[in-house]
């Protein structure tokens, strides 16, 4: 194995971890996605890929970022459309037969109900955002499992809204809460096929996804100025993280939510040596909510 020790700001180290693997990654939308990030970093190591994507609008940016890998299959999918799930199966079956990883980097919400109080949120955007961030995990490890006949690996994108009330996460907190633990159950339904389930928790990144959830710049900063590393992390890094949930590293973990976030989670009180920046920060948001 040649692996250098490169970091994610000089680009992914390369080598072969994932050499002889074939994976779907679904949820690039531009080089800033959290989904090319991983696709980068499992491309550098040798995977064979294929991406989906969402629309004929983001086609345009998916499949120039798709060629500079050498991507040659791209398909497009609406989660919330089983048809539309059912042929990127059926293609990929007929294109490569069997399957070894899937990458679950999807979520949406109506970016109205992502700002002011979870209270308010209406039946509808409940049901959406729980049907495209939680449940299409579910529908489309139904479809990838009888293709993963050699064992494989499942992987999504959590945030630490599952786990604490963030300002603005609102219902995406309900439904990565709900991913969060469909990981755990699929993890046990699919570990007897040596099929692993692994989600990672990852810090705020500035991505189109991110920018629908209020005052989230306000959210980047705090993370920098309490975070343990203070600083945010990179797609580079998520997709790092996400090699070795993917390759055969992490052979011996499933039903895992693994943080990636500077270890900003692990933090009980405001960094002391921040505590002016931060409350500078209170103070603006105060005058944001008013
Ligand atoms: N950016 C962050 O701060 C952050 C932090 C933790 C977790 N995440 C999670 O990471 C994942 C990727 O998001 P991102 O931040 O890279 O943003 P992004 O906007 O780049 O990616 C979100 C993707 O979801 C796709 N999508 C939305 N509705 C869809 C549907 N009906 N069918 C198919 N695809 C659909 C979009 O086309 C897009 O490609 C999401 O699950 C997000 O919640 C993001």
């Amino acid at each position: 194995m040649t692996t250098s020790t490169a970091t994610p700001a000089q680009g992914p180290a390369t080598g072969t971890l994932m050499a002889g693997k074939r994976g779907l990654i679904m949820g690039v939308a531009n080089d800033r996605s959290i989904a090319w990030g991983i696709a980068k970093a499992v491309a550098a190591q040798g995977a064979e890929l294929a991406f989906t994507y969402m629309g004929d609008a983001l086609a345009k940016r998916v499949k120039p970022l798709a060629e500079q890998l050498g991507v040659p299959h791209v398909l497009p999918c609406d989660v919330t459309d089983e048809a539309s799930m059912d042929a990127v199966f059926a293609s990929l079956k007929e294109q490569w037969g069997t399957l070894d990883f899937v990458v679950h980097a999807i979520g949406f919400s109506d970016k109205n109900e992502l700002d002011g109080l979870y209270l308010n949120t209406s039946r509808s955007n409940f049901a959406l955002t729980m049907d495209v961030s939680c449940y299409s995990f579910t529908a489309i490890a139904q479809r990838a499992v009888p293709m993963m006949t050699n064992g494989g690996s499942l992987l999504t994108l959590s945030y630490y809204g599952a786990e604490r009330v963030m300002p603005h996460y609102n219902v995406m907190g309900v439904a990565k809460a709900a991913l969060e633990a469909s990981v755990r159950y699929l993890a046990a339904d699919l570990g007897p096929q040596n099929i692993r389930v692994n989600a990672i928790s990852a810090g705020p990144i500035k991505t189109l996804a991110a920018s629908g959830i209020g005052d989230f710049r306000a959210i980047l900063k705090w993370n920098e100025l309490n975070a343990p590393l203070k600083r945010n992390v990179t797609i580079g890094e998520v997709g790092n993280s996400a090699l070795y949930l993917l390759s055969d590293l992490g052979s011996g973990v499933t039903g895992e939510v693994h943080h990636v976030d500077s270890g900003y989670h692990t933090v009980g009180m405001l960094a002391v040596d921040s505590a002016a920046e931060t409350s500078a920060l209170l103070q603006s948001l105060v005058k944001s909510e008013g």
